[in-house]
């Protein structure tokens, strides 16, 4: 729920416009996004796990069979879908700033670049096997490279959140809360 006085009229003023977290792989987008969206009493849908619903598969099984490509094309598909809705928090996968189309249906909603520093993703994605761009390289190396080329498109964003690293879920959803209405226009 929202605490701070300043918040309590957000989901007012929010009017049902959908909330679309963006950022690397490890930023937290799904785990965040299902926080914000409690407390803002939205739904949360992660783009990640309908691209699965749809093709019956893990996003690593598409990647795998299917390739990359196939992958974003479903990604398109379904951030499409999800625009036509109002009244959700949508996790994003990381690199689906990449198509320039995508970028027509994120600015249907607000757009959130939760910004999470390398080593503090490195920490948090040591071990993981769900991410297949991730598979087969070193960790820092590649998280770097991607971020280097992806930087530029999540600065398109219209609220950028910097998070500090000890920052838990919850807080970070009380960052995104507090910072929401300074982007606000009035006739939003
Ligand atoms: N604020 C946080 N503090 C600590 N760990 C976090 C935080 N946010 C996410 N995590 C952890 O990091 C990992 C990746 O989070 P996730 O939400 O899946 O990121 P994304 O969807 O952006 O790839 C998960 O293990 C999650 O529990
Ligand atoms: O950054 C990327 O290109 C990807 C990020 C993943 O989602 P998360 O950002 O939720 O990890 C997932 O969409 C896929 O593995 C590709
Ligand atoms: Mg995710």
């Amino acid at each position: 729920m929202i605490s701070d006085p300043q918040c309590s009229t957000l989901p007012h003023r929010l009017n049902g416009t959908n909330l679309y977290l963006i950022g690397m792989m490890g930023s937290g987008k799904t785990t965040t996004g299902q926080e914000l969206a409690a407390a803002l009493g939205y739904r949360f849908m992660d783009t990640d796990r309908l691209i699965e619903q749809v093709a019956g598969q893990s996003v690593s099984e598409i990647f795998a069979q299917a390739g990359e490509a196939t992958f974003r094309q479903l990604e398109t598909q379904v951030l499409a879908e999800v625009s036509c809705y109002h009244h959700l928090v949508v996790a994003t996968g990381g690199g689906i700033i990449l198509e320039p189309m995508n970028w027509s249906y994120l600015h249907h909603g607000l757009v959130i670049w939760l910004k999470v520093s390398i080593p503090n993703l490195v920490n948090r994605l040591a071990g993981d096997t769900t991410r297949p761009l991730l598979a087969h390289a070193a960790l820092a190396e590649k998280l770097t490279t991607l971020a280097q080329a992806r930087n530029e498109f999540y600065a398109q964003a219209d609220l950028t959140l910097t998070i500090a690293d000890n920052l838990r879920p919850r807080q970070v959803s009380q960052a995104i809360l507090t910072a929401l209405p300074k982007i606000l226009r009035d006739d939003i």
